[in-house]
């Protein structure tokens, strides 16, 4: 039964010193400090549950997002936790539109990861009342109530809400054997522990081998900075790994389109199943031309930790530029948003690898793939969830 008046919203500025260890490094990012703008929602319903939520940030980048929060916090304060998920598509809306804060968006930048933290933490609550974890508040909310929580301005031209209705309704066969197979097996996941860019390459090898004693059959390696030094770390881990388990690349956006083309080329016979944002994470149809460009070598495109919103995500499943689409729980607009690009895949066919190389992100996105299995895609190939 969900219930209360939002009677308080605070926000905190949390980071970590990754960056003294070089963990989380990649080409574009080489000190990273893993932070969060973390959430607090709190009502007069005197049953002692809070709402938690977060946006991924890097270091001083939280200062902003704080920010932001407490200038969006007016939307949710002393309303109704009732009212806010009996219309979520509203208060998205709401959220989005402010007025004032969306001509520093709209949906994407500091706005729109603020937007996010507040929505999950409104998320959070609301799973809280109902007693579930959040993937399981999905999966048994009946298609018309879920649906009624996406904003699908500016994607009906690609998915109507009777097309994600019927998607839903044929989620539906075989669901509650999924969910038990989630719940004895777990969904698939791939590491990056071992091979980010700032790591000796003594550190990687030993770091392999405990993944690999571990367990571990999928692999992916930071790349972009300097060629020589790629063709070796990968030589490195692919030796290690064997010629079977899985290997992706990601270059984190160091590279115009021909140099992606051509770098990417001189790695594959490391045999990547992946290349993880090759260029600009708002070019798409320099996506779409390294997706054919490489598509001969047997090489996909995977991109969307840094997509803004449902709309790029719309575009680049339009333009064939993605062949691993990843759904970031903090960047999109929350669960709402997310829910919608989930159902934009499905349609068009491409597989849901969510990124999670963030702090608080593995534990957010396995809600959403979660749910994705059982109740959308049905399917696991050519998936995995981060680890990080
Ligand atoms: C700065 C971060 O660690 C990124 O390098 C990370 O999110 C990465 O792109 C990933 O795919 O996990
Ligand atoms: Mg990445």
């Amino acid at each position: 039964m969900v219930r209360g008046r939002i009677s308080r919203l605070s926000v905190r500025d949390v980071r970590f010193p990754t960056s003294l260890g070089g963990h989380g490094s990649d080409a574009m990012h080489t000190d990273p400090d893993y932070s969060a703008a973390y959430v607090i929602i709190e009502t007069d319903a005197e049953d002692g549950l809070k709402g938690y939520g977060i946006t991924f940030t890097l270091g001083k980048g939280t200062e902003v997002v704080v920010c932001a929060v407490n200038a969006l916090a007016h939307h949710v304060l002393n309303k109704n936790l009732r009212d806010i998920v009996n219309d979520f598509r509203g208060i998205y809306r709401q959220l989005t539109s402010d007025g004032q804060l969306r001509w520093i968006g709209p949906e994407k930048g500091v706005v729109h990861l603020a937007t996010a933290a507040i929505l999950n933490a409104l998320w959070d609550l609301w799973a809280k009342q109902e007693g579930k974890p959040l993937w399981k508040l999905l999966v048994d909310m009946d298609p018309k109530t879920l649906l009624s929580c996406i904003d699908f301005r500016y994607i009906s031209d690609a998915l109507t809400e009777e097309e994600a209705y019927e998607i839903l309704q044929k989620g539906q066969a075989g669901n509650k054997e999924r969910e038990v197979q989630m719940l004895a097996h777990g969904y698939p996941a791939y590491t990056t522990s071992c091979a980010w860019l700032g790591y000796s390459d003594n550190t990687l090898k030993q770091l392999c081998s405990v993944a690999l004693r571990d367990g571990w059959t999928r692999f992916k390696v930071k790349v972009g900075a300097d060629l020589q030094d790629d063709i070796r770390r990968c030589r490195l881990i692919r030796d290690m790994i064997g010629p079977e388990k899985t290997l992706m690349m990601d270059a984190n956006q160091r590279w115009d389109v021909p140099e992606a083309v051509e770098w990417v080329s001189k790695l594959a016979e490391f045999k990547p199943l992946w290349i993880e944002e090759p260029t600009s994470p708002d070019d798409i149809l320099g996506h779409a031309a390294i997706s054919k460009a490489l598509a001969p070598l047997g090489i996909g495109v995977a991109t969307g930790e840094q997509c803004h919103n449902r709309v790029i995500f719309k575009q680049l499943l339009q333009a064939n530029a993605l062949q691993f689409l990843q759904i970031d729980s903090c960047r999109l607009g929350s669960v709402n948003e997310n829910l919608s690009v989930l159902l934009m895949a499905q349609k068009f066919g491409i597989p849901v690898c969510p990124h999670a190389g963030g702090v608080g992100l593995c534990e957010l996105v396995q809600h959403l793939i979660i749910f994705d299995y059982i109740s959308v895609s049905a399917s696991l190939t050519n998936s995995s969830c981060f680890q990080d």
